[in-house]
């Protein structure tokens, strides 16, 4: 039963079509890199599939739950429970802490205090930044910022893991660096991982290519 299922979504702004039956699954523990030219729609698959924008037609299926299906509550519990994402531009809360943010997914779920205490902290050491845990995002870096990121993606065990360009906003080495994290620690939660990417390091970390041109997948699905 694969994690992800993407069922011929088509999208269309101002009439003009962006997604042109877009279909592919990812399995549990897979790795995918989606890559195509600017504008080939890359970054609408990721929205529908994270449930922030709606597909005019086809479906998307996650963890055995159809999201057009949903209720707006059902369909918020489900990407707080089963999806993790991070973004270019990391998406911090200012005003929280390094762990604070990293603690917030759990929050969300009720995890009891003490369970979400013992993970933030095991995950501040994993992706290296223990040191800087009661720091406000504007007070890191942007290797810093988007491990934090990245913990927070996967605090709450999430099955699917969703990322937008995750190094660009980085330099070459620490996005190096920032990567081989996001790839280790998938590996380790099991998770699936969606990367929508233009960088070539980023792909040597995933195990199948999804190339889109034009609205469709032409190659990978
Ligand atoms: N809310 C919107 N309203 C109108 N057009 C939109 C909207 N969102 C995206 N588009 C258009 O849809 C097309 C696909 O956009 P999308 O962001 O999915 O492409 P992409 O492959 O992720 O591009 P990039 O690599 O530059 O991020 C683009 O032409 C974009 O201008």
């Amino acid at each position: 039963m694969p994690v992800l299922e993407v069922q011929s979504l088509t999208k269309s702004y101002a009439e003009r079509p962006i997604l042109r039956g877009v279909s592919f699954s990812l399995n549990q523990g897979e790795r995918v890199a989606l890559l195509g030219p600017s504008g080939s729609g890359k970054t609408t698959v990721l929205n529908c599939v994270g449930g922030v924008d709606h597909p005019d037609s086809g479906t998307v299926t996650i963890a055995s739950h159809v999201l057009g299906s949903l209720s707006a509550d059902d369909l918020a519990h489900l990407r707080r429970r089963h999806i993790g994402t991070v973004f270019q531009f990391y998406h911090l809360l200012p005003t929280l802490s390094a762990a604070e943010n990293i603690e917030l997914p759990l929050q969300l779920l009720r995890v009891p205090t003490h369970e979400r205490e013992t993970r933030v902290r095991q995950l501040l050491e994993r992706v290296g930044i223990a040191h800087r845990a009661v720091a406000l995002p504007g007070q890191l870096s942007g290797g810093e910022m988007q491990r934090v990121a990245i913990a927070r993606a996967v605090v709450h065990r999430p099955s699917l893991i969703l990322a937008d360009e995750p190094t660009g906003s980085l330099d070459t080495a620490t996005g190096a660096q920032v990567l081989d994290l996001l790839a280790e620690i998938v590996q380790e939660t099991l998770a699936a991982l969606l990367l929508v990417t233009h960088s070539p390091d980023a792909v040597k970390h995933c195990q199948r290519v999804l190339r889109m041109q034009d609205g469709q997948i032409v190659e990978g699905a």
